[in-house]
């Protein structure tokens, strides 16, 4: 509720609009029956009925007219909380630590933004209409009593009945929303890991069990939300029962008393008009209730989101090193010790490592031995339990994770593209870079002619099949290299590279490590073959380092991975 209220408070101009608005139209409503007895009452005094039916419509078009601008106002409040919600999310997710995002599923993610931000829409004007309904209920009950106290009795019986059920119900169509919500939470995460493997379930031939794997999530949504309508079905049939047999008892009641003469004929008819009415405040109180439990279980989704941390800043007084020592490492690790949970073994342990200013920088070893864990650490999308990094002699924790990643430039395994042209891509980490430096990075990874030969050049989206593979890698290898990045971290790709691509890495590698560092996780002979300095790593520590040379002469683990490596890269084993 307290989340729920939160998205609202900027609006409270706008939604103390709306409740004087619904108590206008109300109070314009209210007033309607009393008119109506007004009119019967002139009718049997024989006086004049043009001023109280005139009066009447009057109150009508009021009710009609403001009951439109609150409506109108409360969809565009409804759509205003909805898009703050949803861009208070989308910004959330770009500034909080990376595990806090890659320790749930994409879809599921993606449901928060798209359908739980959806609920907050009815339920940001139920409040108003909560407030309209409760008032607009106890002012016909009171309006009744004036009338006659008798008959209010009979009401109020009924009343009893419809909120004993109500505070039943309620409750549990409250629940079984939060179920159906957390349910195409799981849907939305389980497709999206579905559609991503696409090519896996299809070779598996396995859709018909995976597509009845998802279908589970969407119907057990449905049977939640069947629960939901049926209970509300039941809500609403006996409050409307209910006042239905009320009205039908007070109309017996209402002539048996006019008989005896202790209740004017217009005063029933004024009752039963009220009786009529009250069905309003008591549906909108049903439907506005169910609309805010939806809300708060969505706002509650949307709270864990908030409740993600964020990236940390950097510590007061700190900030890039002014004079940096020309000789000293770029980046440094001093004994670094890194783990996922608190049980298990580190998955980097007490690491001490020098990345030259100068270099190309190996880092080898056997699956799980730490190495791209050792590349979080340096991008600082992970900070260690122990030791401490340094950027030019400045630890981390005193540079924002932006300062640091400024002086970085990362090529993932998997290489991807984001979502956009061939130009949106080369331009994602330097949004200012000059047509020059384009075709510069291009001709460097050897995509210059392959770009010129495509009809939209680089305006060709990459979400079409026209850029293979091995493109899409060394387009990610031209962002990487747009300009020149202090220290280039490349994770190679485990999958086979075609000549050219291969070709274009080693190029580039040689050439950025002229002038600045280049580490690499090293998946291809050539690349180790490549290096200046190896280092091997095994169950999160450093085993050994050193030259290919002195490392095959000394280390067997380097040995059997280079055997491995030759094996695994050399055109004699493939074919
Ligand atoms: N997000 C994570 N949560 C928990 N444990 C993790 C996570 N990422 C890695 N690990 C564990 O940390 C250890 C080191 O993993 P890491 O991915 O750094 O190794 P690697 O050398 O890069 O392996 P590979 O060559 O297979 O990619 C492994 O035991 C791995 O299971």
């Amino acid at each position: 509720m307290r989340t729920l209220l939160s998205f609202l408070r900027p609006h409270r101009g706008v939604l103390l609009l709306g409740l004087v608005l619904g108590l206008v139209a109300n109070a314009a409503n209210l007033a309607a029956p009393l008119v109506t007895k007004r009119i019967i009452d002139t009718l049997g005094a024989g006086g004049a009925l043009a001023g109280p039916i005139g009066l009447l419509l009057g109150l009508v078009v009021l009710g009609a007219g403001i009951g439109l601008w609150q409506w109108m106002l409360l969809g565009a409040l409804a759509e205003r909380v909805v898009l703050d919600a949803r861009t208070s999310i989308i910004r959330r997710y770009f500034t909080v630590r990376l595990a806090e995002l890659t320790r749930r599923p994409t879809g599921e993610l993606v449901t928060r933004v798209t359908s739980d931000t959806g609920l907050l829409h009815e339920a940001s004007s139920s409040i108003v209409g909560l407030v309209n309904a409760s008032i607009a209920f106890v002012a016909t009950l009171v309006l009744m009593g004036v009338l006659d106290l008798v008959l209010l009795g009979c009401t109020l019986a009924a009343v009893l009945v419809v909120g004993g059920v109500m505070s039943v119900l309620l409750p549990t169509i409250g629940a079984a929303q939060r179920a159906a919500q957390e349910s195409v939470g799981r849907l939305g995460g389980d497709l999206e890991g579905t559609l991503r493997a696409i090519r896996t379930v299809k070779a598996s031939r396995a859709e018909e069990r995976q597509s009845g794997r998802i279908e589970a999530g969407a119907r057990d949504a449905a049977a939640h939300n069947v629960r939901a309508a049926r209970r509300a079905a039941w809500v609403w049939t006996v409050s409307w029962a209910g006042i239905q047999v009320a009205i039908i008892v007070v109309l017996g009641v209402g002539a048996w008393r006019a008989e005896l003469g202790l209740l004017e004929v217009s005063s029933l008819i004024a009752f039963l008009l009220y009786a009529f009415q009250l069905m309003g405040p008591i549906g909108e109180l049903t439907q506005n209730v169910t609309a805010l439990q939806s809300g708060i279980a969505a706002a509650a989704r949307i709270r864990e989101v908030e409740a993600m941390e964020r990236e940390p800043q950097a510590a007061p007084g700190g900030g890039p090193a002014p004079h940096p020592d020309p000789d000293g490492p770029v980046v440094e690790l001093r004994g670094v010790t890194l783990r996922y949970g608190p049980e298990g073994a580190p998955a980097v342990d007490g690491v001490d490592l020098a990345v030259p200013r100068r270099g190309h920088l190996a880092l080898v070893g056997p699956s799980g031995a730490g190495k791209t864990s050792l590349f979080s650490l340096m991008l600082r999308f992970l900070d260690p339990q122990s030791g401490e990094l340094l950027l030019d002699g400045v630890p981390y924790r005193s540079l924002s994770p932006a300062q640091i990643r400024a002086r970085l430039a990362y090529v993932e395994q998997e290489t991807p593209v984001v979502p956009g042209t061939i130009r949106d891509n080369l331009l994602f980490t330097h949004p200012d870079a000059t047509e020059a430096e384009l075709r510069a990075a291009l001709r460097a990874v050897r995509l210059d002619g392959k770009v010129d030969g495509l009809p939209g050049g680089l305006d060709t989206p990459l979400g079409g099949s026209e850029v293979s593979g091995g493109e899409r890698q060394r387009i990610a290898l031209a962002r990487a290299i747009l300009r020149t990045p202090d220290v280039l971290l490349l994770d190679e790709a485990t999958a086979q590279v075609d000549g050219l691509t291969e070709a274009a890495l080693q190029a580039c590698i040689r050439d950025r490590a002229a002038t600045g560092a280049v580490v690499t996780i090293a998946h291809r002979l050539s690349t180790v073959l490549d290096a200046d300095h190896i280092v091997v790593l095994e169950a999160g520590r450093i085993r050994a380092q050193g030259t290919h040379a002195t490392l095959l002469a000394t280390d067997t683990l380097y040995r059997d991975l280079v055997e491995a490596l030759r094996i695994a890269t050399t055109p004699a084993a493939v074919g």
